[in-house]
């Protein structure tokens, strides 16, 4: 039987884990506060008789270096033979959220979006435009309700036609404002002639510019070797 890698990333406390045992049935923990996930887990479930390997990853707020769920997350994110990312939203809570979707949309990975909570975002009043938010970001957004198993079934159906169909990868891109755009392509275009593999050279220079010890360091290391010449800057 065919299997397609499936990771759920997203803030602490957003759901990762209860909507990974709702998709998986493997139970686990959860609990109502950040940080109870340290360490990814695999789960499997089969649907229209293909199996699904869903890998529940700590919850992180960006994809940043400096802490060791920080590093799981990326490293297993940009390093693993993953199909598709799942990045879990907090309706309730929505732009918190969106710095860490900004950047692992700007990894130019396979993503669909969830929105969870939706049932708290109702109650206080938050209506979210999911069409508007789709268009915007050009990625599907599923609703959930993870601890109730509302939307279950239409992720896996989205899951499904994403893996065996669309593949797609949103065209979005943050932007920064004309100086740092300016900047950013600059640095870009320096970084795409050292040849990183697994990283995007866009998001090498954004993280570059973040002052990302590690995306440093290997920056610098691949400049080792090389004429000026061959840079041509
Ligand atoms: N009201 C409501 N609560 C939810 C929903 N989904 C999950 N929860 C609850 O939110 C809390 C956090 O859920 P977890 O699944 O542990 O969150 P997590 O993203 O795995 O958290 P970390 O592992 O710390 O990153 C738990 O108390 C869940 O029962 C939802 O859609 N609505
Ligand atoms: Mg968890």
């Amino acid at each position: 039987m065919k299997n397609f890698n499936v990771a759920l990333a997203g803030q602490p406390n957003v759901g990762k884990s209860t909507l990974f045992n709702a998709l998986t049935g493997v139970r686990q923990f959860v609990a109502n506060y950040p940080g109870v996930t340290v360490e990814k887990r695999f789960g499997k479930y089969v649907y229209k008789d293909t199996e699904f390997t869903v890998i529940d990853l700590p919850g992180t707020y960006s994809l940043s270096s400096y802490t060791k769920e920080e590093r799981v997350s990326r490293d297993f994110i940009l390093n693993s033979d993953i199909e598709l990312v799942i990045q879990v939203l907090d309706a309730s809570n929505l732009t918190r959220s969106f710095y860490l979707f900004f950047q692992l949309l700007e990894l130019e990975i396979p993503i669909i979006g969830v929105l969870n909570m939706v049932d708290i975002s109702k109650k206080r009043g938050i209506e979210v435009d999911i069409d508007k938010l789709q268009n915007k970001i050009d990625i599907p957004i599923i609703e959930c309700i993870a601890n109730k198993n509302k939307g279950i079934i239409e992720l896996k159906n989205r899951i499904f036609d994403f893996c065996l169909k669309d593949k797609k990868i949103s065209n979005f891109k943050v932007d920064y404002g004309k100086e740092l755009n300016k900047e950013i392509d600059q640095i870009t275009e320096i970084i795409k002639k050292l040849n990183i593999k697994n990283y995007p050279p866009r998001w090498l220079a954004i993280k570059y510019l973040e002052n990302d010890k590690t995306i440093i360091d290997l920056i610098n290391s691949s400049f080792e070797g090389l004429e000026m010449s061959d840079i041509n800057v």
